[in-house]
């Protein structure tokens, strides 16, 4: 059988894409499939750290902000992440997945804090390690949150998993005219501006040589196509 491509990946999971095609919060049969997709590779003995968005939730720079202190909200918006951390962990755990949560934000009554060695462990033992609460700080995201935990872990790559199947010349949701890149540089994608990911998580790839695969969490089979090297998403690279 052929081996996967990785060995060790940080999976950025997208909030958003857990609303399937509800308005907000958590779709039952979405967040079940993409479990799924997750057992099916954690079957080929990748150890597999996530990084949960909060988009589904809550964004700091969202409309329903306006009018808040920003690191106000962005504190709300870290939590929305601890609530999907809890809601993917437990989902994880009815398909036979030991998941752990760690938060980068104190609230040790509810999941233990991220202490990196203990990460490392769990990983070491077959666990899936579920980053919640972001960075633990306000003005990033979970893009840039996965960023800094792939490098901490010395995962191989990044794991974009988002609405989209790849980086597009512009966000092909607005433009019907946008082609998909099958590679970019990171500095490209930074001059570009392309809003698929933040600069802050770009740039902290690029500083650590951290590649970044951007793939469609709605395609069914594209995760596991994606750990065995197949032709999929967009690779950013140095
Ligand atoms: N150049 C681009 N190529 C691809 N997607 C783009 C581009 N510009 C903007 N986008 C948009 O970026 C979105 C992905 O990033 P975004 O941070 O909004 O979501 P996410 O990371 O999937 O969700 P969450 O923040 O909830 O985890 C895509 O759904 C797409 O509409
Ligand atoms: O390190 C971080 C990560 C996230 N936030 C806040 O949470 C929301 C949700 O995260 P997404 O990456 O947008 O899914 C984000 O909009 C921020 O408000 C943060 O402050 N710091």
């Amino acid at each position: 059988m052929t081996k996967p491509a990785y060995q060790r990946v940080l999976l950025k999971l997208s909030g958003e894409a857990l609303m399937g095609d509800d308005q907000f919060g958590i779709n039952r049969a979405t967040i079940e499939r993409m479990v799924a997709d997750v057992a099916e590779v954690q079957k080929l003995g990748v150890e597999l750290a996530v990084v949960i968005g909060g988009g589904n939730i809550f964004r700091g720079v969202a409309p329903g902000a306006q009018g808040m202190d920003r690191a106000t909200a962005d504190y709300m918006g870290m939590l929305a992440t601890v609530m999907n951390a809890l809601a993917l962990a437990d989902a994880m755990r009815q398909q036979g997945i030991t998941a752990r949560v760690m938060s980068a934000i104190g609230i040790e009554q509810v999941v233990e804090p991220y202490v990196r060695p203990k990460a490392l462990q769990y990983l070491e033992e077959g666990k899936v390690v579920v980053f919640a609460a972001g960075t633990g700080n306000p003005f990033f995201t979970t893009d840039t949150a996965a960023a800094l935990r792939g490098s901490e872990i010395s995962a191989e790559i990044v794991l974009k998993a988002t609405k989209v199947d790849g980086v597009y010349t512009a966000d092909p949701k607005k433009d019907p005219h946008a082609t998909r890149y099958e590679s970019i540089t990171f500095d490209e994608a930074i001059a570009k501006h392309l809003q698929v990911m933040d600069a802050t998580a770009f740039a902290l790839c690029r500083d650590q040589k951290l590649p970044i695969k951007v793939f469609s969490i709605v395609k069914p089979g594209a995760l596991k196509r994606v750990i065995m090297g197949e032709d999929e998403g967009t690779l950013v690279h140095v």
